[in-house]
């Protein structure tokens, strides 16, 4: 597999009146097709890890690769998708015009921009919202389009910023699904941020678990579950168990500051834990960076 992402000893540290750094020398890659998920306690650094990698933000230090190329701007190539969809669709376009409105500015033609847009939710099971405007869809549905926009510019790299954290258990799962989907049909490079372990777990190939802030990588873990992936027997079975312990336990014993903490716990059959976290892989693109 060649490698997508390449993050490299970033490191961010927010300015103003009271300097804050809120990340300190991460280092991990992603490969092509893989969808990674990070976990970490709250205000560890994760949006910020995002925003860094998307270059929505300038790291104090360090550099991200993107198949390769130094990121310098945002790379016309990922997208990403924010948990509060409420804000990142416009109101007053309807769910057709917030699809095609990051691909205009991509100079792609006004029929291909219709094209995408149709493929797109029915992708996403929307084949007839076109004409809607987001304040009447639910919570779920507006997330849809959300995902629709970003797959509609075809990302390279897919960057997710808790994007289900916002809809209700059942549509949470319908969502998670959803991605599964897309990602086996497009072979789409996924890094998501998530506060919760068994999503972790249910979506990802790996899970990287970040410690407290300043965020570093605790832990790279593989996870063994094969593609085929189901709500309820996934969720029973002996690896997924044994991995959301693992994380809840990295997570509750997670040091202030251990950036060259290394982890090494016994994983399940079929399942490895890296030793050097340094080593470890991560990907991403989001949906409304020009949005
Ligand atoms: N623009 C900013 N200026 C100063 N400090 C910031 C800024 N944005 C975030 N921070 C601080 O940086 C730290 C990391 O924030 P970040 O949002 O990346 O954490 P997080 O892990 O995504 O949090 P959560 O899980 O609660 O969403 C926090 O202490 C936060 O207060």
């Amino acid at each position: 597999m060649a490698t997508m992402l390449d993050v490299a000893e970033l490191g961010h540290t927010y300015g103003g009146g009271q300097t804050h750094t809120a990340m300190s020398d991460l280092s991990f890659t992603v490969e092509a097709g893989e969808l990674v998920c990070i976990v970490g306690p709250s205000g560890c650094g994760k949006s910020t890890l995002l925003r860094c990698i998307a270059r929505l933000i300038e790291p104090s230090r360090g550099q991200v690769h993107l198949h390769g190329d130094l990121v310098r701007e945002v790379p016309e190539d990922l997208a990403v998708v924010f948990q509060d969809y409420s804000r990142s669709l416009f109101p007053w376009m309807s769910v057709r015009g917030n699809i095609e409105f990051p691909l205009r500015s991509r100079g792609v033609s006004k029929s291909e921009r219709r094209e995408r847009a149709e493929e797109t939710l029915s992708r996403v099971g929307l084949p007839d919202a076109a004409t809607k405007y987001p304040w009447q869809l639910s919570g779920g549905m507006q997330q849809r389009v959300a995902i629709a926009r970003a797959l509609a510019c075809r990302p390279t790299l897919l960057l997710m910023d808790e994007p289900f954290a916002s809809v209700d258990a059942q549509t949470r799962f319908d969502l998670e699904d959803l991605l599964l989907q897309v990602r086996r049909e497009q072979d789409t490079t996924v890094l998501l941020v998530t506060h919760d372990i068994d999503e972790s777990v249910y979506l990802s190939d790996r899970v990287l678990v970040l410690s407290k802030s300043p965020a570093s990588i605790v832990a790279d873990l593989p996870v063994g579950l094969g593609t085929d992936r189901d709500q309820i027997t996934t969720r029973e079975s002996e690896t997924f168990v044994h991995l959301r312990s693992e994380i809840a336990r990295l997570l509750r014993d997670a040091p202030e500051d251990a950036p060259e903490t290394k982890t090494s716990v016994a994983p399940p059959e079929g399942t490895s834990i890296h030793e050097d976290s340094a080593t470890s892989t991560a990907s991403a693109r989001t949906e409304s960076a020009d949005a």
